[in-house]
């Protein structure tokens, strides 16, 4: 089998006595969406930190495009292609859902300075940045400030600029929260879609979005995961029954 576009070695991260990720092992292979869950504090987005490099692991290894990038800050793990969006927004407010794009379009393409009116004319970085917006269906908001979007309009706004980074790998830290349902369908649609262009490490606490969606799922508990394989196995796995999904033992 070909080697996993990320993969996880033995990963650990305490915070003092607390072991908030504890020996994790896990992959994500090209065309996949691979659900990590658990209940809340059980060390998801701990571990998603980690292999953003925002967060550095105790022990273990994060390797990515078969390499090790274990000692990369976030600049250089995000330049490789690791996009990442985040549970609370990174927007800029004021500026419209087009320049916030462009501003990441910026970032990966390296350019240096320059006056904003002539970047807002190139089309070297407008081009890019309205297909990304259209692609998430918001190419009917490429002008409207990210403030007056809603909240669904700016989570789809959060995955255009990861798109536009051209991602080889999408972590999405819980890309449905305060959704309404109507939104999470019309994201589950997007996510449905974008596991071809990358694959997508997916934190989610709706069950509906991730059974739906997943190859693979992973149940993390106490920062251990407990079981991992495929919507089914773990509907039928009865220890995550009892942990997670809240049956009695
Ligand atoms: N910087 C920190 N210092 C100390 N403890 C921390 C730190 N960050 C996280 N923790 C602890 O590590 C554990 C895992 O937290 P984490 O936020 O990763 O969980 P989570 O699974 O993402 O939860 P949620 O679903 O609520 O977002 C929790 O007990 C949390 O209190």
């Amino acid at each position: 089998m070909a080697e996993p576009v990320l993969d996880i070695r033995r990963l650990s991260k305490s915070f003092g006595a607390l072991k908030a990720t504890d020996d994790v092992s896990l992959d994500l292979r090209a065309g996949e969406i691979h659900a990590l869950i658990g209940p809340n504090g059980a060390g998801k987005t701990t571990l998603i930190q980690q292999i953003s490099g925002a967060l550095k692991p105790s022990s273990g290894s994060i390797r990515f495009l078969g390499e090790d990038v274990s000692a990369l800050d976030v600049a250089e793990r995000a330049r490789r292609g690791l996009a990442r969006t985040f549970q609370i927004s990174s927007l800029t407010p004021e500026f419209s859902a087009l320049r916030n794009v462009m501003l990441a379009v910026q970032a990966r393409q390296g350019s240096s300075f320059r006056f904003f009116r002539d970047v807002m004319t190139d089309a070297s970085l407008t081009e890019p940045a309205i297909a990304a917006l259209s692609r998430v269906g918001l190419g009917d908001r490429v002008r409207t400030p990210a403030a007056e979007l809603s909240h669904g309009e700016r989570r789809q706004l959060e995955i255009a600029i990861a798109l536009a980074l051209r991602p080889k790998a999408f972590l999405l830290d819980e890309p449905m929260a305060g959704m309404g349902p109507e939104g999470s369908r019309a994201l589950t649609v997007l996510l449905d879609g974008l596991r071809a262009e990358a694959p997508i490490l997916l934190i989610e606490h709706d069950m509906d979005a991730v059974f739906a969606l997943a190859d693979r799922i992973s149940v993390i508990v106490y920062g251990r995961i407990i079981a991992s394989g495929t919507a089914a196995e773990i509907r039928a796995d009865s220890a995550v029954r009892v942990a997670y999904l809240g049956e009695p033992g």
